[in-house]
């Protein structure tokens, strides 16, 4: 290998989250304020950045990422594509906080035109930490954002030495660095020493390789999530579309499965035109076309092993192409 002949490029698109946030005291790692430090201030304290890549930053937002909405996942995916389009532009980094950052990263993965690298980054404790964890983890996605291997592989999120799939990752634990996984599938690899190492591939179709523009559009159709459980009613659902859903998500029981109760519902909401996602609130595993639902085949489609919440992203988009569910199924076993 010989040296680097020219300076790559990334630029950091930077949200807010705890990578940005002020504790009141160093030892606190859960107490703090999210989305505070601009980010050309967190690039500055991170020296050894300046010898991986040529970096510019802008500050989209300053938010928890509890505040991510529409409107910014809009903005972000215009200004990655329009700078994606650059020849001088190698790579993105998105900063963000760690409660949507799947969402941000799975939607990006279906509506970025682009090869290059885009890779979603966050901490887990705060920037006025003892030890804080966004300093190796920016880094970490600058190293990736600038590597050839993590080209083609579709929108990638880089916490604590590992690389995951957009698609496949999750936030599993609500304090601990440890915490983005994915569960079943497991890690694309890992960065070791500012060198990434891959073992696998995303297999499902992603950015360039999608369908889905969203440059004409500015809003997406309504698409609500309904928890199952027991005893349930249905009145959410009901809810949901009274209120103007063209989707529902359902996070059902098991392999998706429902109640008697939330059949009927399902089937008088969908003989109205409003797509019923069955997916599942187990966290795990493939929901299919299961026996037990044999009838309901046609008119429920199935979330293949999207969460609830990944599910709402794909089906929103799907619904600006197409309302026929045998479609929209198409897309869930593609996506
Ligand atoms: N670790 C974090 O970034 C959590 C924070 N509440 C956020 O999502 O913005």
């Amino acid at each position: 290998m010989g040296r680097i002949e020219y300076m790559k490029k990334v630029v950091i698109l930077a949200t807010g989250g705890t990578i940005a946030g002020v504790s009141h005291d160093p030892t606190d790692t859960v107490s703090y304020h999210a989305g505070i430090v601009p980010i050309e201030k967190i690039v500055k304290a991170i020296e050894p950045l300046t010898a991986i890549a040529d970096i510019a930053t802008e500050q989209i937002a300053q938010i928890d990422s509890a505040d991510m909405n529409h409107k910014i996942w809009f903005y972000l995916t215009e200004r990655i594509n329009a700078l994606l389009k650059q020849p001088d532009v190698d790579g993105i980094v998105v900063t963000h906080g760690t409660d949507t950052l799947e969402e941000t990263a799975y939607f990006l993965n279906l509506v970025v035109k682009s090869e290059k690298p885009v890779v979603l980054v966050g901490a887990m404790r705060p920037a006025t930490a003892i030890s804080p964890d966004g300093p190796m983890n920016l880094y970490n996605a600058i190293i990736l954002a600038v590597s050839r291997t993590a080209r083609g592989k579709g929108v990638l999120v880089s916490l604590n030495d590992t690389i995951n799939s957009s698609r496949e990752v999750t936030k599993t634990n609500t304090a601990l660095q440890d915490t983005f996984k994915a569960p079943e599938l497991g890690y694309l690899g890992y960065i070791i020493d500012g060198c990434p190492h891959f073992y696998r591939m995303p297999t499902r179709k992603h950015t360039y390789m999608t369908d889905f523009d969203i440059s004409g559009i500015n809003e997406l159709p309504q698409v609500d999530i309904i928890y199952g459980h027991v005893n349930d009613t249905g009145i959410l659902a009901q809810a949901a579309v009274a209120s103007g859903a063209k989707g529902l998500i359902y996070a059902g029981l098991g392999n998706g499965n429902m109640s008697e109760t939330m059949k009927n519902t399902f089937r008088k909401i969908q003989a109205r035109g409003v797509i019923v996602v069955r997916s599942t609130r187990a966290g795990n595993g493939v929901v299919t076309k299961n026996s037990v639902l044999a009838e309901d085949h046609d008119r429920f489609v199935a979330a293949d092993t999207l969460s609830p919440q990944k599910a709402r992203i794909l089906l929103m988009l799907a619904l600006t192409k197409t309302s026929d569910p045998q479609k929209i199924q198409d897309m869930f076993w593609t996506y």
